[in-house]
């Protein structure tokens, strides 16, 4: 496999979720410790999942996108191995670590299931790659790299852009051309927003994706708006917003005719989507007779499967030493390969450990 050299493994690494009723509240103790979340919130989720028999999506969309990795792998002549860890439920990230060990993997390349910088989608995973490296008793034998903040590859703008044009075509002729672009994704605290490029990562996305939208149906221009879900925290706390059902609230107000949600902050369809939008948002809009549609996020999408061999073989020629070109459609990328020195700290937790950093 000379092509993924030095590279002698991919490792997908993911949030993790619940897979029947007895594994929600283990693993929502897992995501939150020590991040005092009001026992009410933690309830209110709780519920969000055994709405849906106690099972999150994510597991089966990671089994799903791995599947379709080694087949493209596969088809393309690379030989490498695929391994996934969670972060917060099996199987867990430190277990997967010792099993690539056992099987005598050297250096992988770790590809994360969030292709925004912040907090929660990159240092935190980092974290977790320090602490279970050591857990697992692997840090002389195994070293990892992770692969760069992907949100402006065209291998995930591509998918959206298609998604979001489709999502115009399901809602009626009569409100169509007037229906509002609206693009969702996961709130974070403030203190995590200032200091990364969240926001206008996602603004970027959000233009690029607007840009696609005007370009199909021939109009100038296509106005959009970024809003978000998934607030938690105590409420004492500023978190990003508008949230969307109080966003849609307002436009309904205002006299919108139609709202088309794309929700950018998401690979798959996590919980936050299939709750969040499609139970939650959805139920608002219904009740104000706002129509809305939802675009689909990436998932096992060809172009977003390929965007994984895109990044192992981009990385790989680069550790090699070799010119590298780098795909990114925004100003703000493409994105360095190893972070910069004390990139999306938590202000709440520093100093914490974490790998695949200058730091
Ligand atoms: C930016 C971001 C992403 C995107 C990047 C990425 O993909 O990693 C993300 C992903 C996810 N978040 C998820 C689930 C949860 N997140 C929580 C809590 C929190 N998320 C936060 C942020 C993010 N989260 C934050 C700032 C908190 C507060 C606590 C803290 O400061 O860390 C809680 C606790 C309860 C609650 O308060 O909601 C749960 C259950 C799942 C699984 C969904 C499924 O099952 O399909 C996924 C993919
Ligand atoms: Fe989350």
């Amino acid at each position: 496999m000379p092509e993924t050299l030095p590279y002698d493994a991919l490792l997908l690494l993911s949030f993790g979720g619940p897979e029947g009723p007895e594994e929600v509240v283990p693993f929502l103790e897992n995501v939150t410790r020590g991040r005092g979340i009001p026992p009410e919130r933690l309830a209110a989720v709780g519920e969000h999942y055994f709405l849906f028999g106690g099972v999150s999506p994510i597991n089966a969309q990671c089994r799903a996108l791995i599947a379709e990795i080694e087949r493209d792998f596969a088809a393309h002549g690379l030989e490498i191995p695929v391994y996934w860890g969670n972060r917060n439920w099996t199987p867990y990230l430190a277990d997967t670590l010792e099993r690539m060990a056992a099987d005598g993997v050297k250096r992988a390349l770790v590809f994360v299931t969030s292709a925004y910088s912040s907090y929660s989608g990159c240092r935190q995973y980092r974290e977790d790659l320090a602490a279970a490296v050591e857990k697992a008793g692997v840090a002389d034998t195994l070293s990892v790299d992770k692969i760069r903040a992907y949100f402006d590859h065209p291998g995930f703008v591509g998918p959206f852009a298609e998604s979001a044009v489709a999502a115009f075509e399901e809602l009626d002729p009569e409100v169509r051309e007037r229906a509002e672009l609206v693009f969702v994704t996961h709130s974070v605290p403030l203190s995590y927003s200032e200091t990364s490029d969240y926001v206008p990562q996602h603004e970027a996305v959000a233009q690029l994706v607007a840009d696609s939208v005007a370009e199909h149906f021939g109009r100038a221009e296509q106005p959009w708006r970024l809003v978000y879900c998934s607030r938690s925290g105590p409420p004492t706390q500023p978190w990003l917003e508008p949230d969307v059902c109080d966003y849609l609230r307002e436009r309904a107000a205002d006299g919108a005719a139609a709202v088309v949600l794309v929700p950018i902050g998401f690979v798959s369809d996590h919980m936050e989507v299939i709750h969040d939008l499609d139970t939650q948002a959805a139920e608002v809009a219904a009740e104000l007779g706002l129509p809305m549609a939802r675009a689909a996020t990436p998932g096992t999408a060809p172009a977003f499967v390929a965007l994984v061999r895109d990044l192992l073989i981009e990385r790989s020629s680069a550790e090699r030493g070799e010119p590298v070109e780098r795909a990114g459609l925004s100003a703000r990328g493409p994105m360095p390969d190893v972070c910069a020195a004390g990139c999306c700290p938590n202000p709440r937790v520093p100093g914490k450990p974490a790998l695949c950093g200058r730091d």
